[in-house]
């Protein structure tokens, strides 16, 4: 039974400071998707329970001494909690790794560390804010506060799970708000333990509170129709996203969308390959393509393709499918196997469609141990027709499409040929051609001879049906506060 643990957990809500059973006692399974054993009993948030929650966070926000306290004293905690992250990442590694499939290796480098950066970096930022004076002449002097708005949801997806519920938890708490946080149902492990670490940084309780459960008609859809709940940050599915957005049009609640992405990855003639290519299989296979990131379909010149197709698949035939708590495992299974028939899907789709496959397709060859797992060997295709459903659907999984093109324009034509704008990357040595794909794709990130950079003060979000407002930064705090402008008259 290799090393995957096998221990099952029980994973409870956590409501004004303290860890509470659902009021139904009803839990969900969750599976480790590397073998299909159940991994976690997890209590499931009845409405009764968001209720507790939100009332709890509101209690924590109107009443507590969260907001009132010095931002130097708030931000100390929230350090302290990123500090405790890391004290405890090997553990936190580990589960992330059995909960989402991903490999241990990259969750403990990567995301584990970038879960208590995006803490810090906010308590740090929040800290070095100054304020806002606009003198009128010697009569009137405005100056101008941020004050937290109330009660923040957080609703994060399941491919970077404690990664993306700090970046909210981050400035919302910075901002001197509380929150009520919603994990996704298939990877509630690591969140879960977000109750305990606040709790011992010194958050006040309530301030921090964590329900599990699904989406509609379960705990997402009763936070985001709470009417103590003032803003939404959500993470996940475009269609999700249109669904919280009229749930909390009644009572007008602030949102912030990140939402899908089928990014360009665009290789001129003159890239250099000795990057491109390693950094373009990360970009399409990293956590088994489930990042909304990925660089899921590669535009490559004509004059070049042989010779990338050639290197590409290569590259993508040396990476270890495998156990995601072995240490070299490159890749894992997908998150689930309603996601394993989904992404599966696609390729009958592929085929339909006449794309050509280069590379996978089928499941890897794997011990026994993991022959229940949702596995798929890294995909190629070729694609001609920028308009084929695996150009333009957000597959989610380890498939990524070829699309070769002539020129420029035409380049551009096919980067922009989506419903989706999240980021592009472009790979050329031409610092004039760099300036123009990136001005023109329409996308909120674009990445020129790298990817997934990531400065926490840029801007971060997406055009057209990728997202509503963008993180990162300034933005954050803006979204997490409301801005008042105080008037007074010198004379
Ligand atoms: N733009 C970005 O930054 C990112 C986007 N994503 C997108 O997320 C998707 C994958 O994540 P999933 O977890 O499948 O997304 P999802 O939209 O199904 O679920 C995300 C979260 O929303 C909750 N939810 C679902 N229905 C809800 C409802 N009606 N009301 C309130 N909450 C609800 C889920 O329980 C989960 O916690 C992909 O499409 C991916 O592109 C994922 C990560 C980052
Ligand atoms: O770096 C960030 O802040 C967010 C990254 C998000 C993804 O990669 C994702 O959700 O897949």
């Amino acid at each position: 039974m290799g090393n995957i643990q096998t221990e099952v957990k029980e994973v409870k809500l956590f409501i004004d400071g303290e860890y509470v059973e659902s009021s139904t006692n009803s839990t969900f399974e969750v599976k480790n998707p590397a073998t299909q054993e159940v991994i976690a009993h997890v209590h499931e948030a009845t409405n009764e329970d968001v209720d507790r929650a939100c009332r709890a966070a509101r209690r924590a926000f109107e009443e507590g001494p969260w907001r009132k306290m010095t931002v130097a004293e708030r931000c100390g905690k929230i350090r302290r909690m990123a500090e405790i992250i890391i004290e405890r990442k090997e553990e936190l590694a580990r589960l992330e790794a059995l909960d989402v499939g991903k490999p241990y290796h990259v969750a403990l480098e990567r995301e584990i560390p970038r879960a208590a950066h995006n803490l810090s970096f906010f308590a740090d930022f929040m800290e070095k804010q100054g304020g806002e004076v606009y003198p009128m002449e010697d009569e009137y002097l405005n100056y101008t506060r941020y004050e937290p708005v109330g009660v923040a949801a957080l609703i994060t997806p399941w491919n970077l799970p404690l990664m993306l519920t700090t970046w909210k938890l981050g400035p919302c708490l910075a901002t001197g708000n509380t929150a009520v946080i919603k994990p996704a149902e298939m990877t509630p492990l690591t969140v879960s333990l977000l109750g305990e670490i606040a709790k011992e940084a010194g958050i006040p309780d309530g301030v921090v509170n964590v329900v599990q459960g699904f989406g509609a008609d379960s705990a997402g859809e009763f936070m985001t129709t709470h009417p103590d709940v003032d803003l939404i940050s959500f993470t996940g599915e475009t269609t999700t996203g249109k669904g919280i957005m009229k749930n909390g049009a009644d009572s007008l609640k602030r949102v912030s969308f990140e939402l899908g992405g089928k990014a360009a990855n665009i290789i001129f003639e003159d890239a250099n390959l000795d990057k491109a290519i390693p950094v373009s299989i990360q970009a399409a296979f990293m956590n088994s393509g489930q990042v909304c990131l990925a660089g899921s379909r590669i535009l490559v010149q004509r004059s070049i393709m042989d010779e990338f197709v050639d290197r590409f698949k290569k590259a993508a035939s040396e990476l270890k499918v495998g156990d995601p708590q072995d240490v070299s495992t490159n890749m894992g299974p997908v998150v689930s196997e309603e996601h394993y028939n989904k992404v599966t899907s696609y390729l009958d789709i592929a085929n339909d469609e006449n794309s050509t496959l280069v590379y996978g397709g089928k499941r890897p060859d794997l011990p026994d141990y993991l022959q229940d797992g949702y596995y798929l060997e890294p995909t190629i295709y070729i694609q001609e027709d920028p308009n084929a459903r695996i150009c333009q659907e957000e597959i989610f999984g380890p498939v990524v499409t070829l699309i070769p093109f002539d020129t420029e324009e035409e380049a551009l034509e096919i980067a922009n040929n989506t419903e989706y704008g999240l980021n592009g990357v472009v790979w050329t040595d031409n610092l004039q051609r760099a300036h123009r794909i990136s001005h023109n794709v329409r996308a909120g990130t674009i990445w020129v001879n790298c990817w997934f950079v990531r400065d926490l003060r840029a801007p971060f979000g997406g055009f057209k049906k990728s997202g509503i407002g963008r993180e990162g930064g300034h933005h954050s705090l803006e979204f997490f506060t409301e801005a008042k402008n105080i008037c007074i008259a010198l004379k």
